[in-house]
């Protein structure tokens, strides 16, 4: 039984929120097939800080991301961006917040194929009709290693390129909240390094917001704090953390979900085949 004075996961104790759920509850499908995909989370995400969500597969981690950041509707409950209630608003002012306060950057890096790395990167602002800081860009694209991929289109770059520019167009803007689902997913460990410091400086010079869905721990080791889903809830937090103790912690999260009242449903894994990323 919790007690008023016990610090419940995910809930910030003090500060500034960038964005927040109450009782945020997502179902997919109906009848005997519905899924549960959230169950009414209660999160606040600290501004200025960078959150990495973790969990096994099929947790809820992609929607709760998905939710928080106004690209699913939710089945009940409330999402916050700053002081802006986003559940119930029309998709047109939803999707001007969405391209004015928020960067995306998704495992399958959503790039045009037909724009060049450049105008991919700037894509966002030139729909939002807003020029790109020269020199902000500049940095971005220099540590990002794109300097010279500028001009290529998407099917001329590897993968890991790719996710660079899906990284640097998530940044160029500055948005309030960067969302980001797996980013280093698809890259080398020297490339993966790169984006986690470009979002770790990000978060640290420029006092932007950012929230990390990853299955790996050497990943979640660079972020301020760590959220654990388990079947659709926010079931612990690890401030602070090493690669080392996310491990610890998704293990035990595999051997006792007891306290959590549910044990694992069929299929579910830990989400730990991973190796920790970088030592
Ligand atoms: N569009 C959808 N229709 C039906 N079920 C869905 C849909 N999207 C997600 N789900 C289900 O909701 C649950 C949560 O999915 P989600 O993608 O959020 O998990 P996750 O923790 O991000 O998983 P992973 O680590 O494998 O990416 C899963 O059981 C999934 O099968």
């Amino acid at each position: 039984m919790s007690t008023p004075a016990e610090h419940v996961p995910g809930l910030a104790s003090a500060g500034a929120v960038a964005a927040r759920a109450r009782a945020l509850t997502k179902a997919y499908g109906s009848g005997e097939t519905a899924v549960l995909a959230l169950d009414s989370v209660d999160v606040d995400i600290a501004r200025g800080r960078f959150t990495a969500v973790m969990g096994p597969s099929g947790s809820g981690k992609s929607t709760l991301m998905h939710c928080l950041a106004g690209l699913d509707t939710v089945s009940a409950g409330q999402v916050w961006l700053g002081d802006t209630e986003i559940t119930g608003l029309k998709e047109r002012e939803l999707t001007r917040l969405r391209r004015d306060r928020i960067g995306f950057m998704f495992q399958s890096f959503n790039l045009i194929p037909t724009l060049d790395a450049l105008e991919n990167i700037t894509l966002p602002m030139d729909i939002a009709g807003r020029r790109a800081d020269p020199e902000w860009l500049d940095r971005v694209v220099d540590t990002l290693g794109l300097r010279d991929r500028l001009r290529h289109r998407p099917a001329q770059l590897s993968g890991g390129q790719q996710q660079r520019v899906a990284c640097a167009r998530a940044l160029a803007a500055r948005p309030d909240l960067i969302f980001a689902d797996e980013p280093t997913g698809n890259l080398d460990s020297r490339a993966g390094l790169e984006v986690l410091g470009i979002l770790r400086e990000a978060v640290d010079e420029l006092g932007q917001t950012v929230v990390m869905v990853t299955h790996d721990p050497g990943a979640a080791a660079h972020s301020d704090l760590v959220l654990f889903l388990a079947d659709g809830r926010i079931v612990d937090e690890l401030g602070r953390p090493s690669a080392e103790a996310v491990l610890e912690r998704m293990k035990r999260f595999d051997v006792i979900r007891g306290p959590f009242g549910r044990p694992p449903g069929p299929g579910r894994s830990a989400g730990t085949g991973r190796p920790v990323g970088e030592g």
